[in-house]
């Protein structure tokens, strides 16, 4: 379907001539009802967002270069496009979906589509793209199926089992009481098998109705829901939202309240929660004159689980991409540990887990460098070879004071979202 060859940026050869067209439409109905059931791009929150169909451009790479190597690709493909834009936001002209691997193997992507529809602040737009010189057509929106039911769903345990996981949560502990790190998130994932090949579009409109507060994403494969927003750059404002200490909730919304104080006063909580604030914090301080980061954190609250929740904002000092932000700061604490590079070698010596593109950036770019990424969680990998198949995943952030069994009692209520969203 794509009009250039898939490629790892031989960035020698020219840059195809991209011309994009972006004009306001009214209304179209729900971001997510206008994707079709192939190739679905998507990244939504309140109903708000961009989504995207069709292929126009696509970089694949991997290694410890794969975000230079994508933002290059993107620059060249932007640098000398022709937009017209009648719309002017964030998100108008060409954007193109991006989700990244964890560590430097695997295959991160970054894909312009053919089609984009975005909605904010009571505006919709349209922008379709060519890659030929040409002004692209006007934009028609396809008459689009309904959402296949993916039947009944098994699941299994992926890497290792509870109890596995549970001594490898309890050998992290140790470590950390050693001295060896202060803190390391550990994550395992379960597989789920269904009847049919999987239409993301099920689980995404689940996730986006029952989670309305996290960003609701699918990019090449990779789809969830997050309540983490590793960065956004916004015309000159850096923003993240940064999570860490979790607690379960229950049926009960006064039980709740309790709970969420106790996860307000857990010293073990914050502890884990400040890690987390000052990775990235420490991590965007070259990239601002000034930074807000407040002292307490608030709790977020959402169907399944509680969070520690830290929102911090920040003036850009120069022009580095929202995409070179989040490659700044990748992994945070929220998905690796303190020290970042013990955590991230006790991660690969211990957890036996090929994360792929869980816990990595995902997210969106334009050409003017904007855009928002989120942390790959509360989320699945469609598995490529069978795609009736997917990966879910869930981590915890583990530190002195963790307890084995809780972690997984944990870890298996992140994983609810995704669970349900493919089950009811
Ligand atoms: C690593 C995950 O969550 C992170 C984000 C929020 C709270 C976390 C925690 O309390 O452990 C984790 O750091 C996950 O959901 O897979």
């Amino acid at each position: 379907m794509g009009l250039t060859p898939v490629t790892s940026a031989p960035l020698t050869v020219p840059a195809p001539e991209l011309v994009t067209r972006t004009v306001e439409i009214p209304d179209p109905g729900a971001l997510l009802s206008l994707l079709p059931d192939e190739a679905s791009l998507a990244w939504v929150r309140h109903g708000e967002g961009l989504v995207g169909w069709g292929e126009a451009a696509r970089f694949e790479g991997d290694g410890v270069n794969r975000f230079a190597e994508a933002e290059r690709w993107w620059n060249t493909l932007t640098r000398t496009a022709i937009v017209r834009d009648e719309v002017q936001l964030p998100g108008t002209g060409p954007v193109a979906f991006g989700s990244f691997t964890f560590d430097d193997a695997g295959e991160s992507v970054l894909i312009l589509p053919e089609t984009i529809v975005g909605h904010r602040d009571g505006r919709w737009w349209v922008t379709t793209v060519s890659l030929n010189g040409n002004l692209p057509p006007w934009p028609a929106l396809p008459a689009v199926s309904s959402p296949r039911r993916p039947g009944p769903v098994t699941f299994a345990d992926g890497a290792r089992t509870g109890p596995e996981w549970e001594s490898v949560v309890a050998e992290a502990v140790r470590r950390i009481i050693a001295g060896e790190l202060e803190k390391v998130v550990l994550a395992r994932d379960l597989v789920a098998e269904c009847h049919s090949i999987i239409d993301p579009r099920w689980p995404l409109h689940r996730l986006s109705d029952r989670y309305p507060r996290c960003w609701t994403f699918s990019v090449d494969g990779t789809l969830g829901a997050t309540p983490e927003l590793l960065v956004r750059r916004e015309r000159g404002l850096v923003t993240s939202r940064v999570l860490a200490g979790t607690i379960r909730r229950t049926r009960d919304d006064i039980h709740d309240l309790a709970l969420a104080a106790s996860l307000a006063r857990s010293s073990k909580d914050l502890e884990e929660h400040e890690f987390a604030v000052r990775s990235v914090a420490d991590a965007l301080a070259p990239f601002c004159s000034s930074m807000n980061v407040p002292e307490t954190p608030f709790v977020l609250h959402l169907s399944n689980v509680m969070h520690l929740a830290t929102d911090l904002a920040g003036v850009a000092s120069g022009n580095a991409s929202s995409l070179a932000l989040a490659a700044a700061l990748h992994p945070s604490a929220a998905v690796g540990g303190t020290p970042t590079d013990t955590a991230q070698a006790v991660i690969r010596e211990i957890e036996g887990l090929d994360r792929g593109r869980y816990a990595a950036p995902v997210g969106w770019i334009d050409s003017a460098g904007d855009g928002e990424w989120g942390i790959a969680l509360r989320c699945a990998q469609v598995d490529t070879a069978d795609p009736s198949r997917m990966r879910l995943f869930a981590g915890c952030g583990i530190v002195a004071g963790s307890d084995p069994a809780a972690e997984l009692a944990e870890s298996a209520a992140k994983l609810v979202p995704m669970r349900d969203a493919l089950n009811r």
